[in-house]
């Protein structure tokens, strides 16, 4: 599991190091670190001596990890340039660059392989204008964060030059964890300059393969089918019959024991005659273990008796339940309140669009606070809901972000743009219900990490389906038993 802090957290971890005089070894530390990926980037493209490397230098201190970069550049042989972007450069640094025989230019020169980024680190406030990287630069390093990246909260309030690689200095920060951060940070890098015990608690987490598999876990040897796990799925209408099929192929593809299906005839009929292993019928009798409500349910009378039947289910059983699709805009806080009384663990999983209706319909106090961290902050949004509601939620989007109702979260970005297509919200609702009806053999997963696993699964599913080229959200299920088969 990666662990990441906010620019602001990692800066207060920094503060005692600096009150104590440690600043200029931080430096020199966090320098190294960021010369030392250089010199692999340049070694896997040629020899260093007579390399050129030039870095975009700011005026603060991520500018002074950049020009001690370089100086430790220079010294094994690159033409090492520093560009300053201000009228001025960290003192200390610019003389180390200069006493190593590195030079200052105006413009990043044309022969430059390798560009670093050292303009704007966590003490940035808002955007920059970045000059035109010349053609020949093969490789662009980003110093702590691309600069223009909000360490806090991923965003990007201007433009940004990407990168191939982050080096970033103390812990991974949040904002290259999530949106537009994470996809300007490239590969990112961690150089430990001995923050650690002044760190204190993540802010989020992200799952690793090993730990998203180990929710997705093989059967064990004397498992029969009740014990794998049995998903109800309330999917499906008569005006969209194939969300009930993406959703059971996706949980099937998982590994269960058992998926029932509950809905209209038409719906049924598809299911079945992609699945004639899953159990169909009306309405919601059976031996669920977890339901999943919502995709294609539409919003008429019969959607609403359909979910009531669901809830009613659950509550009963004290049943995990994901809402998804038109049960977000359907479920009530009433719902809501019964099923946290009667200690079921649900899971709303909106896009953006979803979870301000929801927050319109169920929060209409915080609506506007909604709306304005939605697009900016989507780690505040979903913890906003979360905490709201008092439920998991996953808040779908570049970056899918699971909130826990105490706060905890994490991020996943596994997938890419090629899983923006429809029915692929279908197949994931499919796998966090999957991941919550299954019976646990080792140490129980809470919740929200439940759900984080559904996420890395569907994203790495999307991702291996793209590798095909473009695909549709039925060929997901193939992907996710492909990536499963391979653990
Ligand atoms: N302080 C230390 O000892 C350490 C600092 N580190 C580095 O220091 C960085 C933080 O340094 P600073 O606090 O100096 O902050 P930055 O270097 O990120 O930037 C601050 C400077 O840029 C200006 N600035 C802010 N936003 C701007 C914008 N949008 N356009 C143009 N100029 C803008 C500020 O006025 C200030 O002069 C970290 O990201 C990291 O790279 C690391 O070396 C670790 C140790």
């Amino acid at each position: 599991m990666l662990h990441a802090y906010t620019g602001t957290a990692v800066r207060s971890a920094e503060r005692p190091l600096l009150d104590a005089g440690k600043g200029d070894a931080l430096m020199r530390r966090a320098a190294w670190g960021l010369a030392s990926v250089v010199l692999r980037e340049l070694r896997a493209r040629g020899p260093v001596a007579g390399s050129t490397v030039a870095a975009l230098v700011g005026k603060g201190n991520n500018g002074g990890d950049a020009l001690w970069a370089l100086s430790f550049l220079r010294r094994r042989g690159a033409d090492a340039v520093a560009v300053p972007t201000g009228k001025t450069m960290h003192e200390v640094g610019l003389a180390a660059l200069r006493r190593a025989g590195g030079r200052v230019a105006e413009q990043v020169p044309e022969n430059a392989t390798l560009l670093i980024d050292g303009v704007l680190g966590t003490g940035a406030r808002g955007g920059w204008e970045p000059p035109l990287v010349p053609e020949g630069v093969a490789v662009v390093v980003a110093c702590d964060l691309p600069s223009g990246v909000d360490a806090d909260t991923g965003h990007v309030a201007g433009e940004v030059i990407p990168a191939d690689v982050t080096v970033t200095f103390g812990a991974l920060k949040t904002g290259l964890m999530v949106g537009a951060g994470a996809h300007a940070a490239g590969r990112v890098e961690v150089v430990d300059i001995g923050l650690g015990p002044h760190l204190g608690e993540p802010d989020l987490s992200s799952l690793e393969r090993d730990d998203a598999l180990a929710v997705f876990a093989p059967p064990a040897w004397d498992d029969h089918k009740y014990r794998r796990g049995v998903l109800g799925v309330c999917a499906g209408s008569e005006q969209y019959p194939g969300a009930s099929v993406l959703v059971c192929s996706s949980a099937i593809a998982s590994g269960l024991g058992m998926v029932q299906y509950a809905g209209p005839r038409r719906a049924a009929d598809l299911v079945l005659a992609a699945h004639p292993e899953v159990v169909a019928g009306p309405g919601v009798d059976g031996k669920a273990q977890a339901w999943v409500a919502g995709p294609g349910l539409g919003s008429d009378d019969d959607a609403r008796r359909r979910l009531a039947e669901v809830v009613d289910a659950c509550v009963d059983g004290g049943l995990p339940l994901v809402l998804d699709a038109s049960a977000l805009d359907l479920v009530s806080l009433e719902d809501l309140g019964r099923l946290r009384s009667a200690g079921c663990q649900v899971v709303l999983t909106p896009h953006q669009g979803e979870l301000l209706r929801l927050a319109g319909r169920l929060v209409p106090e915080m609506k506007t606070t909604f709306t304005a961290v939605a697009g900016l902050d989507p780690v505040a949004a979903a913890r906003g809901m979360a905490r709201e509601l008092a439920v998991v939620v996953l808040l779908k989007g570049a970056t899918t972000v699971c909130a826990a109702p105490d706060g905890r979260t994490l991020v996943q970005n596994e997938g890419g743009a090629a899983l923006a297509t429809a029915g692929t919200g279908d197949c994931l609702a499919g796998l966090v219900g999957s991941a919550l009806a299954r019976t646990e053999h080792g140490r129980p997963s809470p919740t929200v990490e439940k759900a984080a696993a559904a996420a890395w699964l569907h994203g790495t599913a999307g991702a291996v389906a793209a590798e095909a080229g473009p695909f549709g959200a039925s060929t997901l299920p193939s992907a996710v038993r492909h990536v499963l088969s391979g653990r």
